[in-house]
């Protein structure tokens, strides 16, 4: 089968398995440029659509190609400017920026400003501990009324909802108030603008058209660090807005303090509003993002059932970042309706075998043996020994369960450390305690417990 004809194919695949506005959306505006190297190479008229194309469908698109005979293992997109985006294709983003006045400005092919995800919404941002004041500092910003904290600095490690956070803001504040003029941009797209007006002598324009702004969002502060001259027009463009009592809000992956080569005026500049950070996901909020997110796959694939215990397993095992989490439930529903089957849970450890080993805590069977004896006051000996009282069986299948679970141990591995039993009788434990999991509240909050102490 020929390349080209591999691709309708794949086209077919996409067609059957994601609704008609997501596909025209999304897939319709890809320009097929070939295979080469098992790379799969696509122009696309923003970056913006290869990145969502990537995250969003990226696995599904490999998965497709090599199902239709074609080896592939990688996308890249390129971007081309002259090819204007399909016209169905940019209607959410349009949508989102045509309230804009002069921000997204002049020039048409090329904004100023980056187009919203209309996806990244407090609607769909999943609070939790670990980043419920950031949440509660970007509300307050959206919301309106009078600048109490300028600039509002959010940072985080990758994954955790900056970029998010900062979409929500804005694609709130379009909708609340469609008269202002707020203008979203990285740190990468500021430089660029800002040499290609140097190099084309539009310096009053570039400044104008940001002093021109009501909101301002910069995403990924960081990469200014070193960039002195860009540094310098940006730390006018923030006085200006400042003192005009306009809202910045930036993000970053450190706080302001430690990015590196950053001018300390600029430093004391992004410190001197309110500087919050998103923690790492708990168990619980990543349990709520995957709950979240499978409604949204549901979205897409009407039909596909999740098993239960599935999203738990998820939640326990992926705690890399919400970005890896999403991916892995938006590969496992690629996977499940192209072959045609519900999500359980041998088809999620075959399909993300390789996300759950970068993930594998080094939780040992015997960390969780010694835990679980603690935690049930019972003796290590008697929870490893013959007997088979339930105030040692009990606990010894609590272990069994959470030693499948939380390590990457096979059963007859595990079963060869709990005194040598039959891989089978570990088996039977861990079913046993899935099914008290879903029935006995008691057993739940042990888990629940247990996992978090050997998380710590
Ligand atoms: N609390 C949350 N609820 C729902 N989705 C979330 C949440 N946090 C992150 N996400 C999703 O996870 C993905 C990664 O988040 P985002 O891009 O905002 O991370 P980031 O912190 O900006 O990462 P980076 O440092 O790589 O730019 C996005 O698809 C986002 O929608």
């Amino acid at each position: 089968m020929g390349e080209a004809t591999a691709w309708g194919r794949v086209q077919d695949d996409l067609r059957n398995s994601m609704s008609k506005a997501k596909f025209q959306s999304w897939i319709a505006s890809l320009e097929y440029a070939g295979v080469s190297d098992g790379v799969v190479s696509f122009d696309v008229p923003t970056a913006f659509i290869g990145n969502y194309v990537e995250q969003h469908f990226g696995d599904m698109i490999v998965y497709s190609f090599n199902r239709n005979g074609q080896e592939v293992s990688r996308l890249r997109f390129g971007v081309n400017a002259d090819r204007q985006a399909n016209p169905s294709e940019a209607q959410p983003v349009k949508a989102a920026t045509a309230k804009t006045s002069t921000a997204d400005f002049g020039h048409d092919s090329d904004p100023l400003g980056l187009p919203l995800d209309p996806q990244m919404t407090f609607d769909n941002f999943v609070v939790g501990k670990p980043n419920e004041l950031a949440h509660a500092a970007a509300r307050r910003v959206a919301e309106g009324g009078p600048v109490t904290f300028n600039p509002l600095f959010l940072y985080s490690g990758v994954g955790l909802g900056k970029t998010h956070l900062m979409h929500a803001i804005a694609n709130e504040i379009r909708q609340r108030q469609p008269e202002l003029n707020v203008l979203y941009l990285s740190a990468e797209r500021f430089m660029y603008r800002f040499i290609t007006a140097l190099r084309e002598r539009k310096m009053m324009e570039f400044k104008h058209l940001l002093r021109s702004v009501d909101v301002l969002l910069v995403d990924d502060v960081q990469f200014m660090g070193g960039k002195d001259s860009t540094q310098e027009e940006f730390f006018h463009t923030f006085n200006a807005l400042v003192d005009a009592r306009k809202q910045v809000i930036l993000s970053g992956d450190r706080a302001p303090g430690e990015i590196k080569n950053m001018e300390d005026r600029m430093r004391s500049r992004l410190q001197c509003g309110l500087v919050i950070d998103l923690h790492p996901t708990d168990y619980e909020l990543r349990l709520g993002v995957l709950q979240s997110k499978v409604a949204q796959q549901q979205d897409i694939y009407p039909d596909l059932k999740v098993a239960p215990g599935v999203l738990e397993f998820l939640a326990q095992r992926i705690t890399t970042n919400v970005r890896v989490l999403e991916g892995a439930l938006v590969r496992l529903f690629a996977h499940a309706s192209l072959v045609g089957l519900d999500i359980d849970m041998d088809q999620t450890i075959d399909c993300l075998a390789d996300i759950l080993r970068a993930n594998d805590r080094k939780v040992t069977v015997e960390e969780i043996q010694r835990k679980v004896s603690d935690y049930y006051h019972i003796r290590l000996s008697d929870m490893l020994g013959p007997k088979r009282v339930r105030s040692f069986a009990r606990p010894r299948q609590v272990a069994m369960y959470l030693s499948k679970t939380m390590t990457s141990r096979s059963l007859p591995d595990i079963g060869r450390r709990f005194g040598k039993r039959d891989h089978t009788t570990v088996m039977h434990g861990v079913r046993k305690i899935e099914d008290l999991a879903q029935t006995d509240s008691q057993i739940a909050d042990d888990l629940e417990n247990l996992r978090r102490a050997l998380e710590e």
